[in-house]
């Protein structure tokens, strides 16, 4: 079915994922050239989920770093929602690991830092992200992670014991107080997958892992897992902090931040905030305004609103296409 309302504006092509009731397809900025992932959800099928739809559009709206999938636009017609997001054209980084079998420590530790930096930054606005995993860390074309949240699935109330979540992908990198259905704090729950996560980078295998769901659960709830000898005794240190079955005994992202494997061989502890340019914002606002003909200060009052529109799509594609050192250019639009 042909989207009217993106016409012009987006160009729709290939599906890139699909699940529940949401599609995510790969598309064409056409004012910028770009591309860009387009997840299209069908607002009959959302029904209830609707509302938790809405409160991770103005999550995502308030969420700007590096490492996170950034929301371009939001487009709401009768019958569905297109959201625009940053497009990863390195894919999943659990082909990465797949191709690679197991990454050195140093490659790990550049990944590691990056996924820390998006965790804690999330948790100082507040939220927890609760479904840490390779397929949900892209990679963008510089090897630069990006988080997302593809939630296809709802998150079931009621933790692990809710048949929706076994079916819906396994938990090799839940918590146990989230497999045991306990009250948990989704901070602590993103601690324990960081460190499955780890592990995983590490490893190249799953320190949790059975076909049988059962005693997988048994694994995890045992905290045990194998050390594989050619793992470092610094990296074997860190992973037992997070994996740590107690979350009360687990490190936590502030102390991850500066502990000493993720600062080996680099100098500073992981940032959090990173600031974007503001030479980069006014040049762009500039190529904006002269392209639809308006004074620059025009422009900023529009954009500041963050309204979300196809200007803002505009605005934040040519900031990340000017920081890759491209060249800044506008297609009038047919
Ligand atoms: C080159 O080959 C390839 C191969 C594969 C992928 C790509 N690229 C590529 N780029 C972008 C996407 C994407 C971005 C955002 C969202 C999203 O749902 N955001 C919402 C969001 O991030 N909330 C949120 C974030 C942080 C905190 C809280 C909330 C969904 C999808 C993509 O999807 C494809 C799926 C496929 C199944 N596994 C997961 C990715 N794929 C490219």
């Amino acid at each position: 079915v042909k989207f009217l309302e993106l016409k012009g504006f987006y160009e729709l092509e290939r599906t890139i994922g699909c699940g529940g009731f949401a599609k995510v397809k790969l598309a064409t900025h056409l004012a910028t050239g770009e591309k860009v992932a387009v997840k299209i959800m069908d607002k009959a099928l959302l029904g209830a989920d609707l509302a938790r739809v809405k409160l991770e559009i103005s999550a995502l709206k308030s969420l700007s770093h590096e490492n996170i999938c950034k929301l371009y636009e939001v487009i709401e017609i009768e019958t569905h929602i297109f959201l625009v997001m940053e497009y990863c054209s390195g894919g999943e980084l659990f082909d990465h690991i797949v191709e690679k079998n197991r990454l050195t420590e140093s490659e790990s530790r550049m990944f590691f830092r990056q996924i820390v930096s998006a965790v804690a930054y999330l948790h100082t606005l507040g939220y927890a992200h609760r479904d840490l995993k390779p397929e949900n860390i892209l990679l963008d074309r510089h090897q630069n992670l990006k988080l997302i949240d593809f939630g296809l699935c709802a998150k079931p109330e009621g933790g692990m014991a809710n048949p929706l979540y076994t079916s819906c992908g396994s938990p090799t990198y839940a918590a146990p107080e989230l497999v045991q259905g306990k009250q948990y704090l989704g901070t602590e729950v993103d601690v324990w997958a960081m460190g499955v996560l780890l592990y995983t980078l590490l490893a190249g295998a799953l320190p949790f892992d059975d076909v049988n769901i059962d005693s997988l659960y048994k694994k995890i709830l045992s905290g045990k897992y194998e050390e594989p000898p050619f793992m470092s005794l610094e990296s074997l240190r860190l992973i037992r902090c997070m994996l740590q079955v107690d979350p009360t005994k687990r490190i936590t992202i502030k102390e991850l931040l500066s502990h000493p494997w993720l600062t080996l061989g680099v100098l500073e502890p992981v940032q959090i905030m990173l600031q974007n340019s503001k030479m980069y914002q006014r040049e762009c606002i500039g190529i904006m305004a002269t392209h639809y003909n308006v004074e620059n200060r025009t422009m900023w009052q529009h954009l500041k609103k963050w309204k979300y529109d196809y200007h803002t799509a505009t605005y934040l594609l040519l900031v990340s296409k000017k920081k890759r050192g491209s060249g800044l250019k506008l297609y009038s639009l047919s």
